[in-house]
């Protein structure tokens, strides 16, 4: 167990869980996206982790980007997601791979959607290693899933509560 700020966690997916799905969706993305110069745009904080691991096992050409949105604060979302930086290059006509940590709610993807349309890109998907279909409430399509759980908070592996825990390399659910 281990307490970060006012909570405790527990040990919940280990780091051998993580690296085989994150090895699935490098695979699958390999064979997707050969020859294709992909664009892959990392959804930060939470997905630093998971966008270098996927990244670095990409055999082909790509570019790489980050955008950093928000919307969390504590253990629940405030239904207010912020653009706190926004993209910085052009990916009008592009193949785009949106990298995300979690989807929950599914509040944050809805507003990478929109700034993706207002982008024309050619197309894009999007990649999580972490998904709630419990708690998910679009209907945007995610075409690549590591992980589901159920509708528990969960930090490491890039996922934080209040600043802390982003360093742990497994992942860790809230003691109830
Ligand atoms: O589907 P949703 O309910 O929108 O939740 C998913 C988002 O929540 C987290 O970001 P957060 O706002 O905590 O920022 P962070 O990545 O900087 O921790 C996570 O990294 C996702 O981007
Ligand atoms: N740390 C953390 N951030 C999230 N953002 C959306 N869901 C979660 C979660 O379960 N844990």
């Amino acid at each position: 167990m281990i307490q970060l700020h006012d909570l405790k966690f527990e040990p919940y997916i280990s780091e051998e869980e993580i690296e085989g799905a994150v090895a699935k969706i490098a695979s699958r993305l390999n064979a997707d996206y050969k020859d294709q110069n992909p664009i892959f745009i990392g959804v930060l904080n939470g997905s630093f982790m998971f966008a270098s691991e996927v990244i670095k096992r990409f055999k082909g050409d790509c570019e790489v980007s980050f955008v950093k949105m928000g919307s969390y604060e504590g253990t629940s979302t405030t239904g207010t997601v912020k653009t706190l930086v926004g993209l910085n290059q052009k990916v009008e006509g592009r193949k785009v791979v949106i990298l995300e940590d979690i989807v929950d709610t599914g509040n944050t993807l809805e507003e990478i959607n929109k700034i993706l349309e207002a982008e024309k890109v050619a197309d894009y998907k999007v990649a999580t290693l972490f998904f709630k279909p419990e708690a998910y409430k679009k209907s945007l399509h995610i075409e690549y899933i590591g992980i589901q759980i159920p509708d528990k908070f969960i930090v490491g592996y890039g996922l934080d509560y209040d600043g802390l825990g982003r360093n742990l390399t497994q992942v860790y659910k809230r003691k109830e």
